[in-house]
């Protein structure tokens, strides 16, 4: 039995006399003999725990004829191993979390390219199930054509992390990063891949391009605001053609050249002439305003030029300073240039020319420094060739051409000229109006033949007209009686019919219930990308914008 006992070395072993005396004992069993009596009481008393060196240990024995044969545990190992593979498993648990929770899809591949875990994101990215990958060989799904390149398999041919970009077969490009783990000899054990859909940084990258591009426009209008200064010449500007004639006047401002404004009545063509005024060097100076379709030839001589005394029947006998000479360094508006008279033409021309005036009755010339803006809602090109205006004193004025298009051509300005109207007309008669969003529909459909003018006419009668806070469809549909292009324009809004759903609304509804149906039928979002004939990428952001979850 000794010589039996003898070849056990991993474990404790010795042999004990019915009195409890050792009579055998093996090298491991001999680290306890100090503790004898303990051991040979446990076994006497048929015990199998005891405590040595404060480690638990088990005892295992038998009694073999006049012996005892005990075998000794020590259960501290043991105790080590179990808390060590506790808090293994703790912490795969804890990786487990980590990896399944990351928006980036992860899959672990082992050192022969065979997929052994995936993430959920990986199937919300590219459509592929665990089904469809975990356990596989990428080689396999390379040969499939469900990937188009392996970035596992490149890694491990170059014994190296690697980044690709990846295209799915559901349509969706990925970007993968490939980074082996290697054991302490260096060799790839395992093989973990970073995936991202490229199909959203695209799309990311886009709508970063096109905020960017709002922004710079944004800063120009808040450049234009700032260069407005006066808040009482704000000039409401939303669409492009509006825009542009801003920015080209401001660019004029400062240059002295002549302006020719043209334009139909109403459209703003003075509002214009003030923005260039004050954001010119003259803006400390005179603006003087002329409308030379408004008087009598003769009195807009007078007024134009001046006189000296005893000029005329009539005159003031100290004379009169002409508004040309009173303009002098500031700015002067000839306002419907195309009426002013073919004998007045003459005489303008020659001041823009000399820069001279000489007052009716006069014979002394006075040096004036003025800048010339005209504006007409007339085609003078068709004046000149009925022989109506001179086309030296054209050229003369139309040094710098701003053409204003009528509000027809550019609706984008309504609804904000409407917001701009409403917030002056509180302001001045100290109401609180605002408008419903279906009767600033009723707005857009009309075509304003007296432009900004007969909008800004409109606003205030309907705003001091309306009894309530809210100015609805009704006010509106009030207010139109007689005007029949402007009822035309609302009947259009079809404001007399229950609303109609926005079509878009319907649409969405309708895709959101598809989707929700085709995701019932198929138990994964490639397979029901494939059925709905769209990308995996485009089901998935729809999913996310509808609030569908699989
Ligand atoms: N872009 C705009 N923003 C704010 N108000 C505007 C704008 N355009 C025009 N208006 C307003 O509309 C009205 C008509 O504008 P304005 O007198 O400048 O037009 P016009 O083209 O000179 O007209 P007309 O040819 O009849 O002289 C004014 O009260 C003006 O303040």
């Amino acid at each position: 039995m000794n010589n039996f006992l003898k070849q056990i070395n991993n474990i404790g072993t010795l042999t004990l006399s019915r009195r409890g005396e050792v009579l055998y004992s093996n090298n491991l069993a001999k680290k306890y003999l100090y503790q004898f009596e303990v051991i040979s009481n446990t076994v006497l008393q048929g015990g199998t725990n005891f405590c040595l060196n404060d480690y638990p240990s088990e005892i295992n024995s038998f009694s073999y004829r006049d012996q005892y044969v005990v075998f000794i545990h020590p259960m501290d190992k043991l105790v080590r191993l179990q808390k060590e593979k506790a808090s293994l498993k703790e912490v795969r648990q804890e990786l487990n979390e980590v990896i399944n929770s990351s928006f980036d899809g992860i899959v672990i591949s082992d050192e022969n390219g065979v997929i052994i875990h995936q993430n959920p994101s990986y199937e919300k990215i590219t459509g592929l199930s665990v089904k469809d990958c975990v356990g596989r060989s990428l080689r396999e799904l390379e040969e499939e054509g469900i990937i188009d390149n392996s970035a596992t398999l490149k890694a491990l041919k170059e014994n190296k992390g690697v980044t690709i970009t990846q295209k799915i077969n559901t349509g969706t490009m990925v970007l993968v990063s490939a980074v082996p783990i290697r054991n302490r000899h260096g060799e790839i054990k395992k093989v973990v891949n970073n995936v991202r859909d490229l199909t959203l940084l695209n799309q990311l990258q886009q709508e970063i391009e096109q905020l960017e591009k709002q922004k710079k426009e944004i800063d120009k209008e808040l450049k234009m605001l700032k260069k407005q200064k006066n808040p009482k010449l704000s000039i409401i500007a939303q669409s492009k053609s509006m825009k542009e004639v801003i920015n080209r006047s401001l660019r004029v401002a400062d240059i002295d050249s002549s302006v020719l404004i043209q334009g139909a009545s109403g459209v703003g063509k003075e509002k214009i002439l003030e923005l260039i005024h004050h954001n010119s060097v003259r803006k400390s100076h005179s603006l003087i305003r002329i409308n030379c379709g408004a008087l009598p030839e003769n009195l807009l001589e007078s007024e134009l030029f001046g006189y000296e005394s005893g000029a005329f029947t009539g005159a003031n006998k100290k004379g009169k300073v002409g508004l040309l000479e009173a303009a002098d360094k500031g700015t002067v508006f000839l306002d419907e240039i195309g009426e002013m008279p073919s004998s007045l033409q003459v005489k303008l021309l020659r001041v823009l020319q000399e820069h001279k005036v000489t007052r009716i009755g006069g014979t002394k010339e006075t040096s004036i420094n003025i800048r010339v803006v005209a504006a007409t809602h007339r085609n003078l090109v068709k004046l000149i060739e009925e022989g109506k205006f001179r086309e030296d004193l054209y050229y003369r004025l139309n040094v710098i051409p701003i053409q204003i298009p009528s509000l027809k051509d550019r609706r984008e300005d309504i609804i904000p000229l409407i917001y701009h109207f409403l917030h002056v007309i509180n302001q001045k008669y100290g109401i609180h109006r605002r408008i419903s969003p279906e009767a600033l529909d009723m707005f857009k459909y009309y075509d304003w033949p007296g432009n900004v003018r007969e909008l800004e006419n409109f606003v205030e009668r309907i705003s001091l007209m309306t009894a309530t806070t809210e100015i609805g469809m009704e006010d509106v549909r009030k207010e139109l009686q007689g005007n029949d292009a402007l009822q035309t324009a609302a009947d259009k809004t079809k404001i007399k019919s229950p609303p109609v759903k926005p079509l878009k609304n319907s649409l969405a509804n309708y895709e959101s219930q598809i989707i929700k149906e085709s995701l019932g039928k198929h138990d994964s979002i490639r397979k029901t990308a494939l059925a709905l004939e769209v990308d995996q990428s485009t089901l998935v952001r729809k999913m996310k914008r509808y609030g569908i979850e699989k």
